[in-house]
């Protein structure tokens, strides 16, 4: 009898802690998952944001568009300005076309800053200018000095720009490149195995002199979304003209790993912009001149763009189980730590300026997000 009692006992006890547990896991996932996207200038930060808006809220509406029309005329004008001035900067130089010469004196007279009007003359120059042969030789090295990514979608579309009724498109609202210098969030709410949970998501700067900034939000962050521009092996960074951009990617990449602030948060890790990575390996660019190490790395592998891209995920795997920086560089607040869990670390190749591309691997991540919550509060 006494026996027989003992069992329900443990039995209630059981069950009772097994209720528990799932108060608790309802609990954790009423609670908001907060993403905190983080990675060098230019990774494509914000554009991950605004495909969240795309995918999760009601993308963007008639006036957000007509909004953005002076900050793509400036995209414009930024690209096809940097490619004239740097014509004779680089080594060696490159020159136009010589019917071209007046057309590209007339840009640079209007100066760096975006001009007041956007007349018919200067929709045409630049639209002869896209097509001089120099400017695309100049467009191929395009990596010695410092053009915004979005060059060659907007020049591409100057005839479209030039219309007096033109409204952007969702691809336009995309690549129109803004750096980011405050720190935003985002909300959205995502259906979840009969539930609705709540995601914030946050955007900051990757400049360097925007990341002392990070640390303020660091707190209750469950899941860093760290990303790295793969293409980025053959530029130099805007700040300084000087370190490679990749290089510095994996380096605030090594620095977030470590830091003991945020330990516990889940870490993935998107190489993103695999379309411009691809273009440049198939168009016969060098990983090892830059990365002398990719020499002797899986010569096995005949596709030189996997290679390419496989050797940056390994490069990741690396640096998450052995290169402990000495201190955070740029955070002289954050610690160091010795126990990152490195199960709680993922990599996906993005295109982030692909919408269909984001939604799958998103969908991905909240399931490890929602996952690694649950993981860090000792229920799974
Ligand atoms: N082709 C291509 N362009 C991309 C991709 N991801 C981002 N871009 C473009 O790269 C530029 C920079 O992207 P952003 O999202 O502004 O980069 P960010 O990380 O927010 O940069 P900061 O705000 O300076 O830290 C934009 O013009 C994007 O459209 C990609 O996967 N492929
Ligand atoms: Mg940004």
């Amino acid at each position: 009898m006494l026996c027989r009692n003992k069992k329900i006992n443990k039995e209630k006890e059981r069950s009772k802690a097994l209720d528990a547990t799932l108060k608790n896991e309802k609990k954790k996932l009423d609670r908001v998952q907060q993403i905190l996207l983080l990675g060098t200038g230019e990774a494509g930060k914000t554009t991950i944001i605004k495909q969240m808006k795309i995918i999760h809220i009601n993308g963007f509406s008639e006036e957000e568009k007509k909004e953005k029309i002076p900050n793509i005329k400036q995209n414009v004008h930024e690209s096809i300005y940097t490619l004239l001035y740097n014509m004779n900067k680089i080594n060696p130089p490159t020159t136009l076309e010589s019917k071209n010469c007046g057309l590209g004196e007339y840009i640079l007279r209007l100066g760096e800053a975006t001009p007041q009007e956007f007349t018919d003359e200067y929709y045409s120059a630049v639209k002869v200018l896209w097509s001089d042969s120099g400017i695309k030789e100049t467009f191929k090295r395009s990596n010695e000095f410092q053009l915004i990514d979005s060059a060659a979608h907007f020049l591409d579309r100057i005839d479209a720009l030039s219309n007096p009724n033109y409204i952007p498109t969702v691809q336009d609202m995309l690549y129109c490149r803004t750096m980011t210098v405050a720190i935003s969030k985002i909300e959205f709410t995502i259906p979840y195995k009969g539930q609705m949970i709540d995601f914030w998501m946050y955007d900051v700067g990757g400049q360097r002199g925007e990341r002392k900034k990070w640390i303020s939000v660091f707190e209750g962050i469950g899941a860093i979304l760290f990303l790295i521009a793969a293409s980025d092996f053959d530029q130099t960074l805007r700040e300084d003209g000087v370190t490679n951009r990749l290089k510095e990617g994996f380096k605030v990449f090594t620095d977030i790993f470590w830091s003991r602030f945020v330990r516990n948060a889940g870490k993935i890790v998107f190489l993103n912009k695999q379309d411009i990575l691809k273009r440049k390996i198939e168009s016969g660019k060098r990983l090892e001149i830059y990365f002398p190490e990719y020499e002797n790395y899986d010569k096995m592998e005949t596709n030189p763009y996997h290679r390419a891209k496989n050797f940056m995920r390994h490069t990741i795997l690396e640096i998450a189980s052995s290169k402990k920086p000495e201190s955070v560089e740029f955070m002289p607040d954050v610690d160091i730590t010795q126990n990152v869990k490195s199960e709680l670390l993922f990599v996906h190749f993005t295109i982030a300026t692909d919408t269909s591309n984001v939604k799958l691997v998103f969908n991905d991540i909240k399931d490890i997000i929602i996952a690694i919550n649950l993981g860090n509060s000792g229920l799974i």
